[in-house]
């Protein structure tokens, strides 16, 4: 039988008392149902409870295949995918491979370098990763579960063009993987126009949960991982994280604990790793917790931190600052591999006394020295701790947090499965970008910058006071209008002109007026009396 993944809360126990969480058991009773009946909110996006168990085969089996043609046949798999997307997948590499995998000669690495790309709207990341796949073979997963996600849609069309550039459009469309809806979306279509092989993100599994899909699967296959440990370890955890009893389900017992501190006015969690293969790992589990949380103004804020590492950098703030914080460690009992502190005869450094001592023994000394000092400073410490860094165990700590998160989000009082707030900046982008139908917004819009802003062109000053830019450009010539040439245009710092900017009016309209008055064929001079 498998160890399991142990949850401690010694550390917090100064900050919250036990009948404060405990008090906490009916609601999570509540919020046990919701979820298990599918009848709370975001009911319509629960199939990522039963998922482990339900998940469907006959597309695993294709995931498998697919994989092992694109081990075959590529040296680059490239994941094009943002947030839900991809943060899982590359949260399971990162723990299960190599840190350096891509950089490991073929020799060593037995499979496909993995990129992910199209997280993010850089020429630069997109340009310097075409200038590494030179001379190589790849194949593309495009991910997203809406189909049209500007990040990974700009991306395909750049990677697909690529694609078709070197192996024409036939062989290209057996290179290019399409993990999407089952039936609607742009990325569907397209799809099935163009014969992509397709896999689906179930209509009942938003993004954030979807790791354990063919989203997070089909490269974590490609990867050479174990799928079927990780499976078989959410699989378990499914089962072991169905008790009611808060002292028999660390999950239950972390959602109402990190409840009942937030109530407290911690209102700031770190995911804390003393390994940087957590890295992606905190990715994935901030989207997780701030997309479901982090509604109708309430919610902890997920952040996070990698020690030793940060606390040469947040250290201060963690143990000195504002005191709204507490930790949640994600610690692995024994690392994959460890490494021995050999003899400096000088000793120049001082730790000969470290001689002989496993790296391993060091990196959990200072866990237990961290964790002491910020407890002294203030900020409760919680533990989640699997034995190895296995699939099967990182299988069971993906299901534990989500599964935590889901019932966090109902204790909140909130849906923890929709994201309304992230349309917001979209449709301010779409509209800026000048795409059709948003032409009101974009005038609003670009208003609105030009009023947030000191620095103006010499365009957006015309737009900003109404005026002609060859007006504007004529009163900067006349030195009225103060301007600073960049090298490329004139930047006006729109402070400077405010206080006289009647004068400039008005001495518009008097140009405007002189220009349109009839010239009179001659003066009459009066005498004067
Ligand atoms: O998979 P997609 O539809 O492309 O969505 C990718 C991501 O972007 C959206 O804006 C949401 O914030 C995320 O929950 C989602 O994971």
């Amino acid at each position: 039988m498998n160890k399991t993944i142990r949850f401690d809360y010694a550390n917090a126990r100064a900050f919250v008392k036990q009948h404060e969480w405990e008090q906490l058991s009916p609601a999570i009773e509540i919020a046990h149902h919701m979820l298990h009946s599918r009848t709370g909110p975001g009911n319509d996006y629960l199939g990522w409870v039963d998922w482990p168990e339900q998940y469907d085969r006959d597309e695993y089996e294709r995931i498998r295949q697919a994989s092992a043609r694109i081990q075959s046949d590529s040296d680059v798999l490239l994941v094009i995918g943002i947030g839900g997307s991809y943060l899982g997948a590359k949260a399971v590499l990162d723990i299960l491979g190599h840190s350096f995998y891509n950089l490991l000669p073929k020799s060593k690495r037995r499979f496909p370098e993995i990129y992910f790309v199209g997280n993010n709207i850089s020429p630069i990341y997109i340009s310097h990763l075409m200038d590494v796949l030179e001379g190589k073979n790849v194949s593309v997963n495009v991910i997203s579960k809406s189909g049209t996600t500007t990040e990974p849609a700009i991306a395909f069309r750049l990677f697909r063009e690529w694609l078709e550039k070197k192996y024409g459009r036939e062989e290209a469309k057996k290179r290019i993987y399409i993990t999407t809806d089952k039936q609607r979306g742009a990325l569907k279509k397209l799809a099935d126009d163009e014969g992509y092989e397709c896999f689906v993100i179930p209509d009942d599994i938003g993004g954030r949960y979807s790791v354990l899909t063919a989203v997070g699967l089909l490269p974590i296959a490609v990867s050479g991982a174990n799928m079927d440990a990780l499976m078989r370890g959410a699989k378990d955890a499914r089962e072991r994280y169905m008790v009611m009893d808060l002292r028999d389900n660390p999950c239950y017992l972390y959602a109402a604990i990190r409840n009942a501190l937030y109530r407290k006015g911690k209102t700031v969690e770190l995911l804390v790793s003393y390994e940087p293969q957590f890295r992606y790992f905190a990715e994935w589990w901030k989207q997780l917790f701030g997309e479901s949380e982090g509604k109708d103004g309430k919610g902890i804020f997920p952040a996070s931190a990698e020690f030793s590492t940060d606390l040469h950098s947040l250290g201060q703030y963690i143990q000195d600052g504002m005191r709204h914080l507490f930790e949640t460690v994600v610690s692995v009992t024994k690392p994959a591999v460890d490494l021995t502190v050999q003899e400096d005869p000088a000793d120049v450094d001082g730790l000969n006394f470290l001689t002989g001592k496993r790296m391993g023994y060091v990196n959990k000394k200072a866990f237990e020295g961290t964790v002491l000092a910020h407890v002294d400073g203030g900020v409760p410490n919680l533990l989640v701790e699997i034995p190895e860094a296995s699939a099967y165990y990182l299988g069971g700590l993906i299901y534990f947090f989500e599964k935590a998160c889901g019932i966090s989000g109902y204790l909140l009082g909130v849906n923890p499965f929709d994201q309304p707030g992230v349309e917001a900046y979209k449709a301010n982008m779409f509209a800026l970008l000048g795409k059709p139908g948003y032409e009101r917004q974009k005038a609003e819009l670009e208003a609105r910058l030009r009023e947030n802003k000191t620095y103006l062109t010499v365009e957006e000053t015309a737009a900003y006071l109404e005026l002609p830019e060859t007006f504007i450009m004529e009163k900067i010539k006349q030195g009225r209008i103060r301007a600073v040439h960049d090298g490329n245009e004139y930047i006006i710092n729109k402070e400077q002109f405010n206080h006289h900017l009647e004068e400039i009016r008005k001495l518009q309209e008097f140009e405007d007026a002189a220009r349109h008055e009839p010239i009179p064929e001659s003066y009459d001079v009066k005498d004067e009396d």
